[in-house]
């Protein structure tokens, strides 16, 4: 795989190509600061100080030194008890309390390539929604497979030059609370060639998918001639696209082909074998019965977190992140 395969699935690259057949979208660069906020896990856990009320436009810039409780006592003689100043992004932090009003006061977030779906957990939803900063700052800081994006994107490329982008973005995504997981597939581009299309969530059986599965098949090879062949530059790509309920498409993402992208229905190598020529077939799969459901492939919780005993070390994150939301809580409730 070359890099500039995996560079163009980076959402930067392909939304403004696809925005009128995707999600809206707003895409920020992140500061250097902030990748560094998210790789950092010396010390303990701290969410980045929030400089604006939460349900105001900014009127009023945090300073520490104004705040009890940002008082940092001088000469206390013990330097290592000390915990160090929370982080702040104010200049990140009010672009993007702007986007997401823009975008109807609740988004999903993901960096250039993927989504911290793996923190869905530690949110008071259990989901991606988020309406603050601090929201979307404790998803990604506490998610693993964002470190794929932040430090091993291009492990599969064989002319690999770094192991990290030039730049990283934030993607916020217009929050919709009811996509239905059974009308998302993943579609699989082979030579320019769209060769397979497979159910995205293959835990779980749908019989809709058994009535429908000829429209749907239609629908989705008929997007795929009219928009992606010209403009998707590579030959050999996956993309995951969404049916909604009046039969429109919308593509939600792009990932390269093999290495770290799931095949999910199929399998690679038969995937690679099937060189359609046009006007073949494409091969459409869905779970045809209940015995059919593939296990979980990604965790949504992580191991650790079923011991949250003493010693477990998740007792010490959680009680941090709990002191901080509350912490963060009194300063803004001080400052309204
Ligand atoms: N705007 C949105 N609102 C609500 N849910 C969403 C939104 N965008 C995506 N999702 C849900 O989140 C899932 C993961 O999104 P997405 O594919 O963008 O993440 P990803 O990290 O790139 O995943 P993968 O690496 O598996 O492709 C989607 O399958 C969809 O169910």
């Amino acid at each position: 795989m070359k890099e500039e395969e995996v560079n163009r699935c980076q959402i930067q690259e392909w939304y403004p190509k696809f925005k009128s057949v995707s999600i809206r979208t707003q895409i920020h660069e992140l500061p250097e600061s902030f990748i560094q906020y998210l790789l950092d896990d010396s010390g303990p856990f701290l969410l980045p100080v929030s400089i604006y009320n939460d349900d105001a436009l900014p009127n009023r810039i945090h300073n520490p030194e104004e705040e009890e409780d940002y008082q940092v006592s001088e000469g206390s003689g013990d330097e290592s008890e000390q915990p160090s100043p929370p982080p702040s992004f104010p200049e990140l932090e009010l672009k993007i309390k702007e986007s997401i009003e823009s975008l109807g006061g609740a988004i999903f977030p993901k960096l250039n390539w993927s989504a911290p779906k793996d923190s869905a957990w530690i949110s008071t939803t259990g989901s991606l929604r988020c309406t603050t900063f601090s929201e979307i700052a404790l998803l990604l800081r506490s998610s693993e497979s964002l470190i794929h994006d932040l430090c091993h994107a291009y492990d599969s490329c064989g002319d690999k030059s770094s192991s990290r982008p030039q730049n990283f973005f934030l993607a916020l995504r217009k929050w919709y609370p009811s996509l239905r997981p059974e009308m998302e597939f993943r579609c699989f581009v082979r030579g320019q060639n769209l060769v397979g299309i497979s159910q995205r969530e293959v835990t779980t059986f749908y019989p809709i998918l058994l009535e429908k599965k000829i429209e749907l098949k239609r629908l989705i090879q008929q997007f795929y001639e009219d928009f992606e062949r010209l403009k998707f530059e590579s030959e050999n790509y996956t993309f995951d696209v969404y049916v909604t309920k009046d039969e429109r498409i919308k593509v939600l993402d792009f990932n390269p082909w093999g290495a770290f992208t799931l095949p999910l229905l199929f399998d690679w190598e038969e995937l690679e074998m099937n060189t359609r020529e046009e006007g073949n077939n494409v091969d459409f799969r869905i779970v045809e019965t209940q015995c059919a459901v593939r296990p979980g492939l990604k965790t949504a919780v992580p191991y650790d977190y079923l011991d949250t005993s003493t010693g477990s070390g998740w007792d010490q994150f959680l009680r941090n992140a709990d002191e901080e939301l509350q912490r963060q809580t009194r300063s803004s409730e001080a400052g309204a």
